[in-house]
């Protein structure tokens, strides 16, 4: 049998490939058995057409390592932003911008699924109906957590404001560093990119200053 079969194998018993009671600490939900089983086998093929031993023991267990990395990088794809920004509105008569700043955000570059980190301000100005604070983050993970472009990632997240608040305005400001910048092609070790959208009352440039401004601001 070759060695693809037998991991193969070994995964569909024992949900790991060496056995061994599952983890408790993994997001079961997370992983899909026959996904991971799948993804595992092409990454035992990739090890070795790069000239590695995927069976020396440091190795053993990369392939369902990976499998389930990229299972977790990507989980905002079986995620639903709108249901979520729905699932906690309150009708409020605040009419002023409410700001979240500084929220972290991972995702990968869809070209060379290499990582982009860095932090994501979002800004809405209500009409009539806020949203749950912890909603702005998860919206933001919804999207981080698929292969991505920066610019798309900006857009997306301020659409599905926009579409389920329906407030007078929403800013969407991201800056971010790209590991396919840094540790390949360009080599570039300081470079920030920064993306914006806006809509409505932030396309004014004096709501827009401020919203800037609050985000420039410092502790
Ligand atoms: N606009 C945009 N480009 C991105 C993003 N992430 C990665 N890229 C770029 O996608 C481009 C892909 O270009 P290609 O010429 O097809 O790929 P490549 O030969 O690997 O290019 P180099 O990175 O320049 O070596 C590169 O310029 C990357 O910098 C992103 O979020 N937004
Ligand atoms: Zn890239």
């Amino acid at each position: 049998m070759s060695e693809k079969k037998i991991l193969s194998n070994e995964l569909r018993m024992n949900g790991t490939p060496h056995g061994g009671p599952p983890r408790l600490y993994e997001r079961r939900d997370l992983y899909d058995e026959q996904a991971t089983t799948s993804i595992a086998e092409n990454v035992q093929e990739v090890l070795s057409q790069l000239g590695e031993d995927p069976e020396r023991e440091g190795l053993q267990k990369t392939p369902e390592r990976v499998a389930k990395a990229y299972q977790f990088l990507t989980h905002g794809y079986s995620q639903d932003a709108r249901a979520i920004l729905e699932g906690a509105l309150f009708e409020e008569a605040y009419d002023e911008m409410i700001l979240v700043k500084d929220i972290e955000l991972y995702s990968l570059c869809e070209h060379h699924m290499l990582p982009f980190y860095g932090k994501a301000h979002v800004a809405y100005i209500p009409n009539g109906r806020i949203v749950g604070l912890s909603k702005i983050p998860r919206t933001v993970e919804v999207f981080a957590r698929r292969l991505q472009v920066q610019e798309r990632l900006t857009m997306q997240i301020r659409d599905a404001i926009d579409d389920v608040l329906q407030p007078l305005g929403t800013a969407v400001v991201i800056e971010a560093r790209h590991l396919c910048m840094m540790m390949r092609g360009a080599e570039k070790q300081n470079s920030m990119t920064t993306t914006s959208s806006m809509s409505g009352e932030f396309e004014e440039h004096r709501t827009r200053a401020e919203f800037m401004r609050l985000i420039r601001a410092t502790d």
